[in-house]
This record gives C-alpha cells, sequence and structure tokens, in this order.
C-alpha cells in the first residue's frame, strides 16, 4: 500500500498541453476514481503515475520517494487495462501466477497467493481454462487477479468494466468494491460514467480539459458542486441551470429566471452573500428540489408542462417559465401530457448559485 502524491504536473503532447498544474494526493489505502468526459486528461494521468507516459514537468512520489524518473518496472505498481490483455496459450491458474514467477517465489507461496486471489475473485472453478474459454467479466476478473497477486503497492485501472455489458457492469463494480475494502489497496480508477465513480470512490477526482475541477466524497461533489462545470457534469438528470435576477426588500428575496415577472421566494438569509458579489448569477437546482403542485399553492408560480420522460420509477417533466425550462423529478404519472398547467417552485435550501462569467459556486456561511 502506498500514498501517491503528484505535485505541479504537466504533460504536453506536441503543442498540446493534457494536464495542466495537476496537484493531487492520494491517501494510503484510499480508493479514487477519475471522472471526466472523454478526452479530458484522466488516462494520461494514469499513466504518467504508472510509468508508462513521462510527464512534462512536475513531481510524482510515492510513499514519498520520487518516481517520475523511474522506469514503471521500478515503480511497483499495477496496471489494468480495458481490454483484456491475458496470455491466450496459459491457463487462467498460470496467467495469475505469471507475475510471481519474475519475482523468485518458492511454488508453495506461489500456489497459495494464487488460490488466495481466485478466491477472492470467485473464479477458483476457473483455474484450468484457457482465456478462450471465458466470458467478459471472467476475463477482467482474472486481469485484476494478475494485477493484484503480487501485492502490489498501488493498482490502478483504466476503463477496467467499459466493455462488459451493464448487468455484467454492475455486478463487477461491486466485487471491485469488495476487493478494495478485503484488499485495501491504494486504487485509483480512471471512467467517464459517474454512477461507477459515485458508487466505487472514496473520493472523486473531476478533470475537464486536462485541469482538476473538483476533489470530494461523491455526496461532496454532488451536494457541493465546486462550479458550473461539476454541477452540470455530475447528476442525471442534470442539474437545472438558468440566469437570475435577484431582488431583495424586507426579509425576503426574489429570485426571477429569465426574463419572467415572477420569481421564487427565498430567505435572505440565503442570498445575502450575493449581493456583494456584482457578478452576473446562474441558479443551479437539481430536478429532485424542483416540485409540482396540480393547484395554485403559496409561493409557487404557474407554468405549462412541455415534455415529459416517463422512467418507470419516477418521471422527469419539463416545465417553460418565461423564456427559461425547468425539469421536475415527480412521482409515476403525476402528470398526463404535454401543455398541462401546473404551479411550480423550488426548494431553497438546494439551491446552487455561480457566478456566470468564472463559473464558480457562490456559497454563504453555510
Ligand atoms: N500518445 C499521444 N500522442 C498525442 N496525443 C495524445 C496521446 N495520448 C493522448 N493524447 C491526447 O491527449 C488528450 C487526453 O487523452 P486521455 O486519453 O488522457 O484522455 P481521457 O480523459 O482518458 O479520455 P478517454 O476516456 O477517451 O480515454 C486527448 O486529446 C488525446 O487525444
Amino acid at each position: 500500500m502506498a500514498q501517491i502524491e503528484l505535485k505541479n504536473v504537466q504533460k504536453f503532447f506536441g503543442p498540446v498541453q493534457v494536464i495542466k498544474d495537476m496537484d493531487l494526493t492520494i491517501n494510503d489505502g484510499e480508493f479514487v476514481v477519475m471522472l471526466g468526459q472523454s478526452g479530458c486528461g484522466k488516462t494520461t494521468t494514469l499513466r504518467a503515475i504508472a510509468g508508462l507516459e513521462t510527464v512534462t514537468s512536475g513531481e510524482i512520489f510515492i510513499d514519498g520517494v520520487a518516481v517520475h524518473e523511474k522506469k514503471a518496472a521500478d515503480r511497483d505498481i499495477a496496471f489494468v487495462f480495458q481490454s483484456f490483455s491475458l496470455y491466450p496459450h496459459m491457463n487462467v491458474y498460470e496467467n495469475i501466477a505469471f507475475p510471481l514467477r519474475a519475482v523468485g517465489m518458492s511454488n508453495a507461496e506461489r500456489d497459495k497467493a494464487v488460490k488466495e486471489v481466485a478466491e477472492i475473485l470467485q473464479i477458483t472453478a476457473l483455474l484450468d481454462r484457457r482465456p478462450s474459454a471465458l466470458a467478459g467479466g471472467d476475463m477482467q476478473r482474472v486481469a485484476i487477479g494478475r494485477a493484484l497477486v503480487r501485492r502490489p503497492k498501488a493498482l490502478l485501472m483504466d476503463e477496467p468494466i467499459g466493455a462488459l455489458d451493464a448487468k455484467l457492469r454492475e455486478e463487477m463494480r461491486s466485487e471491485i468494491k469488495r476487493l478494495h475494502i478485503s484488499r485495501g489497496s491504494t486504487s485509483v480508477y480512471v471512467t467517464h460514467d459517474q454512477i461507477e465513480a459515485m458508487s466505487l470512490a472514496d473520493r472523486i477526482v473531476i478533470m475537464h480539459d486536462g485541469l482538476l475541477q473538483q476533489i470530494g466524497a461523491p455526496d461532496e461533489v454532488y451536494l457541493k458542486p465546486a462550479n458550473l462545470f461539476v454541477a452540470e457534469f455530475v447528476g442525471s438528470p442534470v442539474m437545472n441551470v438558468a440566469d437570475v435576477v435577484l431582488e431583495t426588500s424586507g426579509g425576503q428575496t426574489q429570485v426571477r429566471l429569465g426574463r419572467g415577472d415572477t420569481g421564487f421566494h427565498f430567505p435572505a438569509g440565503l442570498t445575502n452573500h450575493l449581493r456583494e458579489t456584482g457578478a452576473d448569477i446562474a441558479l443551479g437546482i437539481r430536478p429532485e428540489a424542483v416540485s409540482l403542485q396540480h393547484d395554485a399553492r403559496d409561493g409557487y408560480i404557474p407554468v405549462e408542462t412541455t415534455n415529459i420522460e416517463p422512467l418507470g420509477s419516477h418521471d422527469i417533466v419539463d416545465v417553460r417559465l418565461g423564456d427559461t425550462f425547468l425539469r421536475a423529478r415527480t412521482e409515476s404519472g403525476f402528470v398526463s401530457g404535454e401543455g398541462q398547467q401546473v404551479w411550480v417552485n423550488i426548494d431553497p435550501a438546494q439551491a446552487h448559485f455561480f457566478d456566470r462569467s468564472s463559473g464558480l459556486a457562490l456559497r454563504g456561511q453555510n
């Protein structure tokens, strides 16, 4: 196990900078997921930690030892790729045992290590099979087993289950989590799938365009997004974001969306911190914090439904408010169709405000 530290890491491919000023500490035994859209630099960061890619500048430390000039083989790190890179002429047992041959273990020790890993990954019954006789999920279990068997300092995984079908991915997700709990190895995992990230990570590192956007526990990046990019990237369906104008009088603030005349009522205490910013303000509100009613109620604004997505357990309903749209999460069948009049309100306690030009979250004391 190990702590991994990146200090001011930069990576250029020719003139293109794909990692910008990366500072990141991954704690001993931690499961960190790097999440971001395709091309944002996740894989390059992972490969740089493993030593499969050199960095243009900056430093990488493993347990306090500088490794950025060391070869991959000297970093004691294991890597699992998306493609199942097993040796086709060896059976599962030999595939898993292979990395142990190089370290000169006795036969008995090797046998014990392979069987222990096979047990954890539930592939004991498959040890005699060749890779060609394995299903996709089992191949990836073997690849993970081979990576883990020599007890590396850290396990790096690049979209290891991205090629599997949805049901198998779900199964493998919980297995990888179980494996991490039982082995406790420092793990860095790359994905563009936010469900995978939310369910596996102790902390998520969100990247965009080579830049680290936020590092935090899954609930932290969901509940307290640092900027508009994170707010709109994390969560499905995506957070509603609308330009707003604020008007405060007495103890109340009206938060007006778009060019609408009516606004939502907020206790002034939740918006006081926005007054001095002088910035153009965007409101972010998740669909589950938008509530619809069939009849007029205090604080609710009349609107028309424009689109409905029935999702089985719930519906996503779009409503038009002046020149803005809001998506609400409702119980199934709450509205019967488009063009229906309903009343909408939002939960001030779950509202986020952002500086429109910098994208940064504007938070009060709470
Ligand atoms: N060897 C290379 N030479 C030149 N450009 C590269 C090389 N490897 C990656 N890139 C570029 O660097 C950028 C970041 O790539 P990277 O693979 O790290 O992104 P990613 O976030 O992992 O994306 P994906 O999920 O698609 O793998 C991309 O624009 C990619 O085209």
